[in-house]
């Protein structure tokens, strides 16, 4: 059935509203800047006066946090980079660090007016960069980063197989490329070696880096016995019209990062670094709000409009962990996944030309929130807790029977939770005309088969959004816990 074939009609209102690793360089030049503009000390002056003060202020507040929101200064010196990229010349994204002091602080370096001057000042006087270019997030620790931190703004999921011949030593070793890199990119380093030069006057911007290891990587590495049960393949479901060349892979890495070039930069250097031991399977990118777009921070929409994340566990929940991580005290033969998860990854293309042509009320019906600001329809603001129970004064549900947010509940999936931590996508359109757009929908749960299957099976048979919705590609993927300085994602796992 296409797209077009719903025979949905809105009614009360129109459309809804790689280079291998070598030594470390001396200063590089980006290429194709010119210097010329450090020669105008007037115009620079004035830019670095601003721009400094307006990246001193915002620097203490970390990225897509209220402050940063709030003072919104990041779009706002847009216009002043240009200048401060030109002066950049000849100056080396480490070198800048270096001079900056600790790596990963706030208010790092390079995008300050200051390098609107010259190299020297540069390097001498570095101004600190503003609340987004400035968050960074912790490579190393319990767990890895990029699950319980909020989603970016850009994010690029991708899947590589092993290559034929790679065998455990081969994956081990890169997954010690990758960690080092990750780490090196997390805290705004330039990585050795990497002289591309494309996030260079940018800092982490919260940069994360995932990775995560698909069923198919335990044969592969001979490591059978180490594969978790958690991994079985997720059951077959209705709606699924999954592509196989887009689906699961022996090894996954989700980057996400509020900088479009910061987030290319690290897939590039991941998938440069993979040389001959890995290739690329499938990629996809998504999006997500831009901090500082809106007024506060508040929950993201979805290429639907709905407001999109309300109910999902927050990490001040006492049983957060619980649900969203394998115990720390793991044993037996996937005792090295403690402290890990695991992801669902399903890109679901969303009919947009059905749900577009549906009138808000029944948009809202299918969902059971108001579209405006994400309220349940059983009453009160976007945060209050839904009551599945409450009738209308004509004896109807208030929240319909097959609404999405009833059908998906953990109330009526005894108690089954994940966190959703999606970016949306389009990839432009279909030859019909239909955009070829929606969620790169990734679920993390301590046990998918206590998180993503219930639920998936429930809305599979009963849910009104699932007519709106394909899902054309799938994958499952044991996300190992975080690693300790000097160690790699996933070496209890490959030495263990
Ligand atoms: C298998 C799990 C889920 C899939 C697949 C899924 C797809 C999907 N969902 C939306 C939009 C919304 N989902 C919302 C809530 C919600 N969704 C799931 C699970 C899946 N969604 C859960 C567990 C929940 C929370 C239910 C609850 O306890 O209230 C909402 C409401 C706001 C919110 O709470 O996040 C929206 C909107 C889309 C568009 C989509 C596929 C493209
Ligand atoms: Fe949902």
């Amino acid at each position: 059935m296409t797209e077009r074939s719903q025979d949905e009609e809105k009614t009360s209102q129109g459309p809804q509203a790689g280079k291998a690793p070598q030594a470390e360089e001396p200063a590089r030049a980006v290429k194709g800047t010119k210097a010329t503009k450090a020669g105008k000390p007037g115009k620079a002056a004035k830019e670095a006066k601003t721009s400094t003060a307006a990246g001193t202020a915002a620097a203490t507040k970390p990225a897509g946090g209220a402050g940063a929101a709030k003072t919104g200064p990041g779009r706002g010196e847009q216009p002043g980079r240009p200048a401060q990229a030109r002066a950049a010349k000849g100056v080396s994204r480490r070198r800048l660090l270096g001079t900056a002091g600790a790596a990963g602080a706030a208010g790092l370096v390079a995008g300050g007016a200051a390098g609107a001057f010259a190299t020297e000042t540069v390097r001498k006087d570095p101004a600190p960069l503003n609340g987004v270019g400035s968050g960074s997030r912790p490579f190393h620790g319990v767990h890895q980063a990029g699950i319980a931190d909020p989603a970016q703004t850009c994010g690029h999921l991708a899947a590589f197989d092993l290559a034929p011949g790679a065998d455990r030593k081969a994956a081990a070793a890169l997954l010690r490329r990758w960690s080092a890199t990750a780490a090196d990119l997390m805290a705004g380093r330039t990585p050795k070696g990497d002289d591309s030069g494309v996030a260079l006057d940018a800092g982490p911007c919260s940069l994360t880096v995932t990775f995560g290891f698909g069923r198919t990587f335990f044969d592969r590495t001979g490591l059978a016995s180490k594969r978790p049960a958690a991994l079985e393949p997720l059951p077959a479901f209705t709606a699924d019209a999954l592509d196989p060349k887009r689906s699961e892979g022996d090894l996954w890495v989700q980057i996400g990062a509020d900088d479009a070039l910061v987030a290319f930069h690290a897939l590039r250097l991941l998938q440069q670094q993979a040389g001959s031991a890995a290739r690329l399977r499938w990629q996809m990118n998504g999006f997500n709000r831009t901090p500082g777009a809106t007024a506060q921070p508040m929950t993201a929409r979805n290429l639907m409009g709905q407001v999109d994340g309300t109910n999902n566990p927050k990490p001040s929940d006492p049983r957060f962990t619980g649900h969203v991580y394998v115990p720390e005290d793991r044993s037996g033969a996937d005792a090295w996944m403690a402290g890990g998860s695991y992801a669902v990854v399903r890109r679901i293309r969303m009919l947009l030309d059905s749900w577009d042509n549906l009138s808000l009320e029944r948009q809202e019906k299918v969902i059971g929130r108001r579209k405006s600001d994400g309220a349940p329809l059983s009453g009160g603001t976007e945060t209050t807790p839904v009551d599945l129970n409450k009738f209308r004064e004509d004896g109807s549900l208030a929240i319909a029977g097959d609404a999405h947010i009833r059908v998906a509940s953990p109330a009526s999936n005894r108690g089954a939770t994940m966190l959703r931590r999606a970016f949306s996508y389009h990839d432009g359109f279909l030859d019909d005309g239909a955009p070829d757009a929606g969620l790169l929908f990734v679920a993390w749960q301590a046990d998918p088969l206590k998180g993503f299957v219930p639920v998936q099976r429930k809305l599979d048979r009963g849910d009104g959004l699932s007519r709106f919705l394909r899902h054309e590609s799938s994958g499952l993927y044991a996300v190992p816990g975080g690693c300790a300085p000097g160690e790699y994602v996933g070496q209890r796992l490959l030495e263990g």
